[in-house]
């Protein structure tokens, strides 16, 4: 046994723990997703397409070589969100620059969620961080606008006409308003959650935006990242939960927002 590891080189190491990388990148990134049920479809096809190899049923093994002779066309369209979204975690550069945001635009930014909750106007509010949004933004109306609470109440008024929509922030300033997202389709998502909720979840299935979603009907807040929901339950909470997702190294900074509204 020991005879084996004689011929083992670094490069074999190497080359395992790249491998063992990419499986748990791949599994982390359809983890779930409906994509793992295609996982597991594929898997016992497979396993079919083996046994029939081998018991030498050629009939079934015409048609299961027919069928996994299209496989890879048939991975790339089920898949397309899943490779979308794991070739932009993996094009992403970890030396990327972030622009600082002073407290204020993070005040202005929570204080108009509760503002908006406490009156039951829903609202959808995204985040941009290093993935760019271009795709989504073309069904908005371009703003420009510096970031103040007053600007984001009246988007939001269901008189106005671009309440319809998300917000988009990038690099400090209210870029986009009325950008229509992409809804996810992930059949296990709660169903109280209607178009808004699914497009928040749906945009971060794709992106690293992070999405703030005040309900029309609960009267919740909910912050939005990596597909994944959560609840807050007052400004104490939302606060914590942006300075975890935003805050970077030195925690005493004078400049405790850093990381914060995704410039590049
Ligand atoms: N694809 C989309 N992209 C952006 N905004 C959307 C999208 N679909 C719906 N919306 C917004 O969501 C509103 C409808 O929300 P809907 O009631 O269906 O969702 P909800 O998750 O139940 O939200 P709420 O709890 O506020 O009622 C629309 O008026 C629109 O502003």
């Amino acid at each position: 046994m020991f005879e084996s590891f004689r011929y083992f080189r670094w490069q074999d190491i190497l080359d395992i723990l790249v491998v063992a990388f990419i499986i748990h990148q791949l599994i982390s990134i359809i983890r779930g997703t409906r994509s793992v049920q295609m996982v597991v479809g594929i898997g016992i096809l497979t396993i079919i397409y083996f046994l029939a190899s081998v018991l030498d049923l050629s009939a079934l093994l015409w048609v299961m070589q027919n069928f996994l002779s299209s496989i890879l066309l048939i991975v790339i369209i089920v898949f397309q969100q899943d490779i979308r979204r794991a070739l932009t975690q993996v094009g992403r550069s970890p030396f990327q620059k972030h622009i600082e945001i002073v407290d204020k635009q993070m005040e202005e930014i929570i204080r108009t969620l509760f503002y908006l909750a406490k009156r039951r106007i829903g609202a959808l509010i995204v985040i941009e961080r290093e993935t760019s949004l271009g795709d989504f933004i073309e069904s908005g109306f371009k703003l420009d606008a510096v970031l103040t609470k007053e600007l984001l109440i009246s988007i939001f008024m269901p008189a106005s006409p671009l309440h319809d929509g998300a917000v988009l922030i990038s690099e400090g300033r209210i870029q986009h308003a009325g950008c229509i997202l992409p809804l996810t389709q992930n059949p296990y998502i709660n169903k109280r959650y209607g178009t808004r909720h699914r497009a928040a979840i749906g945009l971060t299935e794709e992106t690293d935006a992070v999405v703030l979603v005040v309900s029309e009907e609960t009267q919740e807040i909910s912050i939005v990242r990596h597909g994944a929901l959560t609840t807050i339950e007052d400004e104490i909470g939302l606060t914590k939960s942006l300075q975890a997702i935003f805050m970077v190294g030195d925690s005493s900074s004078s400049q405790p927002w850093k990381n914060w509204l995704g410039g590049k």
